[in-house]
C-alpha cells in the first residue's frame, strides 16, 4: 500500500472542553498517514494519480480555521472522514496531540484509523 505521510505537522486552532479554551487558540501536532487508492503515480509521474498533499494541507487549515471541537477525537474523526470522503483515500491514520497542556506530559492526544488498508499481498 502506498501511503503519503505528515509528520510534525503544527498548526493553532480553538479546542477544548474548558470555556477558555473557546478563547485561546492552541498549537496542535498533527501526524497523518493517508494511503491511496492507485499505485500508478510513480510510474507516470503524474499528480492526477496521486493525492496532492499540498491540497490535504489546505483544507486541514480550512477546517481548523473554521470548525471547533471540543474533543481532539471529535477533530480527528472530521479529518479523516474529509481525508477518505474527499480525496477519495481507502485508509487513513490520524493522530493529534495537545503540546504542554497537562503538567509533566509533553504531549497528549488521540490516534484513529479509518477505512480500509489494502494489502496487495492478501488480495
Ligand atoms: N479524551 C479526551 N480527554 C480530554 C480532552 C480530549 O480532547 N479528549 N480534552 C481535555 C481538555 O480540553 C484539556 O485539553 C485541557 O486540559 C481534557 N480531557
Amino acid at each position: 500500500m502506498d501511503i503519503i505521510f505528515l509528520r510534525d505537522y503544527k498548526a493553532k486552532t480553538l479546542i477544548g472542553i474548558y470555556p477558555w479554551e473557546r478563547k485561546v487558540a492552541q498549537t496542535i501536532q498533527l501526524d497523518l498517514e493517508i494511503a491511496l487508492s492507485n499505485h500508478n503515480a510513480g510510474k507516470t509521474d503524474s499528480i492526477e494519480d496521486a493525492i496532492d498533499y499540498a491540497l490535504i494541507v489546505q483544507r486541514i487549515n480550512t477546517i481548523l480555521e473554521k470548525k471547533h471541537f471540543s474533543l481532539l477525537e471529535a477533530l480527528a474523526e472530521h479529518i479523516a472522514q474529509t481525508i477518505i470522503n474527499e480525496f477519495k483515500s481507502p485508509w487513513v491514520k490520524v493522530s493529534i496531540a495537545k503540546l504542554g497542556i497537562i503538567r509533566g506530559v509533553k504531549k497528549v492526544g488521540v490516534c484513529i484509523e479509518r477505512g480500509t488498508r489494502v494489502n496487495e499481498k492478501t488480495k
